[in-house]
């Protein structure tokens, strides 16, 4: 539906994106997840027709849209980073703002403002003045004011930045049912793993303006398949225990978290006796040490050495 052919941009001294392609098929959720910086806004600015990419192609069906933006422009919705409503306009006015935008009027905007704030979990609140909503209904709001046009395509940049648990689950929630009752192709950006693994048939993890992995959260995880995360909690940090640990050549990325410690191994180690044997060495007293499968979190400090909420 649509792809992302080596596209890149250039800021000045910085390439912000890098020849990155990816795709993304009808009905999918697709995740592009990476930290601060990595150019997934940059990314989906070119890719919905905001900014031009200094080289590389974007296509719609096969058919570039750099010449013929409005191809894309009429079925795509955008939830942008930042909030783009008007706080001194009730929820609802702000819903009937934006679909006159998108040319919708009469009873057609009236049965579209009412299905979206039902949606959004807003009815109850539609008369109240933007400014007074917390973070979570802007951000609802910001949602719902993407959807009035029914886009078969939506793309979203981090749209649970910022806000409490209970919306942001509704936000996920949500998402999900547009794409499973209404088949909308989905692309979400995010540097919450649990986010991406919760919602998306496929991921890309960018860093530094590359795609550095992609494929099903299976497949990413795999690239680690032959290793496993140990969470090791001690009585108390003992920094010869951390010293010995770190000079093994079989554990790497070690991080620490008040008294749990958490690395990688190989699976043909056998890490218990090791880490007996160290701890005795050190005066070390282990309270417990847990095996676990490597998270996508794993997988993304594996390629890139640093955890994706640095
Ligand atoms: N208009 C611009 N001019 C110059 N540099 C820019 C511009 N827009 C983005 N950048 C730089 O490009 C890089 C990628 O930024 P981008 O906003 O795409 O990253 P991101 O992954 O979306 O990060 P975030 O999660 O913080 O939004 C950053 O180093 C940023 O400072």
């Amino acid at each position: 539906m649509l792809e992302a052919v080596e596209l890149t941009k250039q800021f000045k001294q910085m390439k912000a994106v890098n020849r990155v392609n990816l795709y993304l098929e009808q009905g999918e959720i697709v995740g592009l997840l990476g930290p601060n910086g990595a150019g997934k806004s940059t990314t989906i600015s070119m890719l919905s027709t905001l900014i031009p990419p200094s080289s590389g192609d974007v296509r719609f069906h096969q058919k570039s849209i750099l010449k013929n933006p409005a191809m894309l422009r009429n079925v795509l919705g955008i939830v942008p980073q930042e909030i783009a409503l008007y706080s001194d306009l009730s929820a609802k006015e702000n819903l009937w703002f934006f679909g006159r935008i998108h040319r919708l009027s009469g009873v057609q905007l009236q049965k579209k403002v009412e299905e979206i704030l039902e949606l959004i979990g807003l009815t109850d609140r539609q008369n109240d003045l933007v400014k007074h909503f917390s973070g979570g209904m802007k951000r609802r709001l910001n949602i719902g004011a993407a959807l009035l046009h029914e886009p078969k395509l939506l793309i979203m940049d981090e749209p649970t930045v910022g806000i409490d648990p209970q919306s942001r689950n509704y936000i996920l929630e949500t998402v999900k049912r547009l794409n499973e009752e209404k088949q909308m192709t989905v692309l979400y950006t995010s540097h919450y793993m649990e986010e991406v693994e919760f919602l998306c048939n496929r991921i890309y993890i960018m860093d530094k303006g590359c795609i550095i992995a992609s494929g099903t959260t299976a497949e990413i995880k795999n690239i680690l398949s032959a290793e496993h995360t140990v969470e090791i909690k001690v009585e108390k940090l003992n920094e010869s225990f951390l010293h010995a640990l770190r000079t093994q050549p079989v554990v790497r990325h070690i991080a620490i978290q008040d008294r749990v410690i958490t690395m990688l191994s190989p699976k043909e180690v056998n890490v218990f006796r090791l880490l007996f044997q160290l701890a005795e060495q050190t005066d070390t007293v282990l309270t417990s040490i847990e095996m676990k499968t490597p998270t996508l979190e794993d997988v993304f400090l594996h390629l890139t050495g640093r955890a994706l909420r640095d």
